[in-house]
């Protein structure tokens, strides 16, 4: 079933273009990420979707309902935390939970939202005074009280250190584990591919790709790259000369080839033959950051473009 259907949207701020035509449908129960460089436009797409924003142009419906028409009713069905929350520094967050939790007809019980993200030792404590992960546990709790079918999250773990990342990402889990339908804007390759299921990849204002993680990596693909090391006699002619070889360059003892999928097989048969040790041996792949980089043209990636095979992520 579709939970959000967004059809040529567009959106000007005067002079400048946000979004000039952005399609794409989130389905049931997945977890959406709309990826892209600063100023793509994501922020303007998802606060159209959350009835923030007016579209000057193309359509947006979520759960059926047209969000710049029919935002109260809109409420009760998607939970919405954005970027800027502005939450009252002064007030505790028991007291920030209970106060959203007014605003719903049927709200979920604040003690179970609070134990669920770990915040019931911090009900008394002064919004002021969280840190950034529990500012952002919160961020969700109160997108989560209104019990709804779909959630927006934007930039959830910007400015987190690594460890609350994660441990953000745990909750994201549970959301999307508890039924709930999940919009993620991003620009963590890491998080994107560890979390959705679909991506949008925006840039300038457009759709470029929408695709799962690996769907999108794979277009990125740049084939295979080999680092290492051999002996500073070693004639690396004979490698240039393999036909799965598309590059090669050296610095002293220290190589870098890159080549087809089969490169991995046929640099270390050849060295395997030579009785050659490649020392320091590390392969890459293609990720979601070639993609990125590779279909919006941009060098705003927030994580290095490739990462050693052995540490990628599985889901
Ligand atoms: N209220 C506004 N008034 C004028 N221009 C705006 C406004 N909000 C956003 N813009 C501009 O619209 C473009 C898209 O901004 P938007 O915040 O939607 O992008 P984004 O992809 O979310 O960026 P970021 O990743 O940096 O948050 C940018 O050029 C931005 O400067």
């Amino acid at each position: 079933m579709t939970v959000i259907e967004v059809d040529g949207l567009r959106k000007t701020y005067g002079e400048v273009t946000a979004v000039h035509d952005v399609s794409f449908t989130v389905r049931e129960g997945e977890v959406f990420g709309i990826l892209g460089p600063n100023g793509a436009g994501k922020t303007t797409t998802v606060e159209c979707l959350s009835g923030l924003r007016v579209p000057d142009a193309g359509t947006v419906s979520v759960l059926g309902l047209d969000p710049s028409r029919e935002r109260d009713a809109l409420r009760q069905v998607l939970g919405v935390q954005l970027q800027e929350c502005g939450l009252p520094d002064r007030l505790t967050v028991g007291e920030i939970l209970d106060l959203f939790a007014s605003f719903h007809r049927r709200p979920a019980d604040t003690g179970e939202l609070l134990d669920r993200l770990g915040l019931r030792d911090k009900a008394a404590a002064r919004y002021r005074k969280l840190s950034g992960g529990q500012k952002q546990r919160l961020a969700i709790a109160l997108a989560m009280v209104g019990r709804p079918r779909a959630v927006v999250l934007d930039e959830l773990t910007t400015d987190l250190d690594p460890h609350a990342r994660r441990a953000t990402w745990d909750l994201v889990e549970q959301v999307r584990d508890s039924g709930v339908t999940v919009v993620l804007v991003t620009h963590f390759m890491e998080e994107a591919e560890r979390l959705c299921d679909r991506v949008a990849l925006i840039d300038a204002g457009r759709v470029v790709a929408v695709d799962t993680p690996a769907g999108l990596a794979a277009r990125g693909d740049r084939g295979q790259r080999m680092r290492f090391r051999l002996p500073d006699d070693f004639d690396d002619a004979v490698l240039r000369a393999l036909p799965e070889v598309t590059g090669l360059t050296r610095h002293g003892g220290r190589i870098e080839v890159t080549g087809d999928a089969n490169l991995v097989l046929a640099v270390t048969s050849l060295l395997a033959r030579r009785r050659v040790i490649a020392a320091d041996l590390r392969v890459e792949q293609a990720t979601l950051d070639d993609a990125f980089l590779a279909l919006t043209g941009s060098g705003a990636a927030t994580s290095p473009t490739t990462r050693p095979a052995q540490a990628r992520t599985s889901r």
